[in-house]
């Protein structure tokens, strides 16, 4: 792929701090109007990664390209096309939240007859029209990420950098940012985001990458990550009385093979059903209502494995590597198989 075919190209990109090598040659692109997300526990890379994009930070090897636009060698014309939500408002506290969209309008150079009607059509759609006049230092922390991205919103840039864009919002103001970046989208702008909300990515992304100790784990569509990584199937049972417990427990391992009890509760099992082939959600249901009455299960549900089930596993394995270091498979690059033999089947 060249990095002309796509607005975002990044090629085998690494950052060392001094003999830290934070991250270990990412590769990825994004498509007009589509949304990739960057997901990670905490060091796994992924503010490093978005800083090298904005050329915040240098790139130690590899490169990225921003509409064709090398972020080593023409970081400029890369940077115009960017807009970015950094993870920490970056923003002059003493100013009102018009004047600051006022001055980002002149530094992304809108002329000046467009800026009145640039600035109100941001203020209205990130909603924060009562305080625009007020002083910055005087908003709420869910008010000044709305203002973060209204900034990168300015001009609507074709790429826009959502460092964690709704950490600290509230669950309304969540979605009204939802929705703001599904219609920048809508526009054809790629968008690359980070979050800790796998409700969100699920929302937002159309592809995403796990990145763990500064690599990619996977990489894809949510269902496909799903569909792969994840065990299969959760079910959540609930006993009349403890007493039935142990049978429960027998029963579900016999009629579903494999299956693996993952938290249990006083009244409450929870369990991983391994995936099969010529498994339905029909059949499924049918196995369990042969046995639900018969031994008092209350009541059930079972859903297919969840966003988050997958980091939590990734993020699980990411902690038995960081203890042992000599593991020959992670340092060669490749995710252990011991995610796949545990989950996987
Ligand atoms: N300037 C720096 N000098 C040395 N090490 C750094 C520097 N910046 C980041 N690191 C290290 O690089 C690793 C990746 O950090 P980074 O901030 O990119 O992770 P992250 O995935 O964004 O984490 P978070 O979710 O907490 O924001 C961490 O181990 C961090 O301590």
């Amino acid at each position: 792929m060249s990095p002309m075919d796509v607005p975002v190209l990044v090629k085998d990109l690494k950052k060392w701090y001094g003999n830290f090598n934070a991250v270990k040659g990412i590769n990825f692109h994004v498509n007009n109007s589509d949304c990739f997300g960057l997901l990670g526990v905490n060091g796994a890379g992924k503010t490093s990664t978005f800083q090298m994009l904005t050329g915040e930070n240098d790139v130690s090897s590899g490169d990225a390209y921003i509409q064709g636009y090398s972020v080593r060698t023409n970081w400029r014309e890369a940077g115009a096309m960017i807009g970015y939500c950094p993870q920490y408002d970056a923003i002059i506290k003493e100013l009102s939240g018009e004047e600051t969209l006022y001055m980002f309008a002149r530094i992304r150079g809108i002329p000046e007859s467009e800026i009145p009607t640039v600035v109100k059509a941001i203020i209205d759609s990130i909603g924060i029209g009562m305080y625009a006049k007020r002083q910055i230092k005087t908003y709420s922390g869910g008010n000044k990420r709305r203002l973060s991205l209204g900034i990168a919103l300015v001009g609507l840039p074709d790429v826009l950098l959502l460092d964690e864009p709704t950490t600290g919002v509230d669950p309304k103001a969540r979605r009204v940012i939802w929705d703001i970046l599904s219609k920048v989208r809508e526009f054809g702008s790629s968008l690359i985001l980070t979050s800790h909300s796998m409700e969100e990515c699920e929302a937002l992304c159309t592809n995403l990458a796990i990145m763990v100790y500064g690599q990619f784990k996977c990489l894809g569509s949510p269902q496909h990550i799903k569909s792969k990584y994840g065990a299969g199937y959760t079910l959540l049972a609930r006993l009349e009385s403890p007493q039935w417990a142990k049978e429960v427990k027998r029963e579900i391992l016999r009629i579903f093979p494999g299956s693996v009890l993952k938290e249990e509760h006083v009244l409450q099992l929870n369990f991983e059903l391994r995936r099969t082939e010529d498994q339905t959600w029909s059949s499924l249901f049918a196995q369990m209502e042969q046995i639900a009455e018969r031994l008092h299960i209350v009541d059930y549900s079972l859903s297919q494995t969840t966003l988050e089930q997958v980091f939590l596993e990734f993020s699980r394995e990411a902690g038995v590597l960081s203890k042992n270091e000599s593991n020959p498979s992670f340092q060669n690059g490749t995710w252990t198989t011991k995610v796949a033999q545990e989950n996987i089947y």
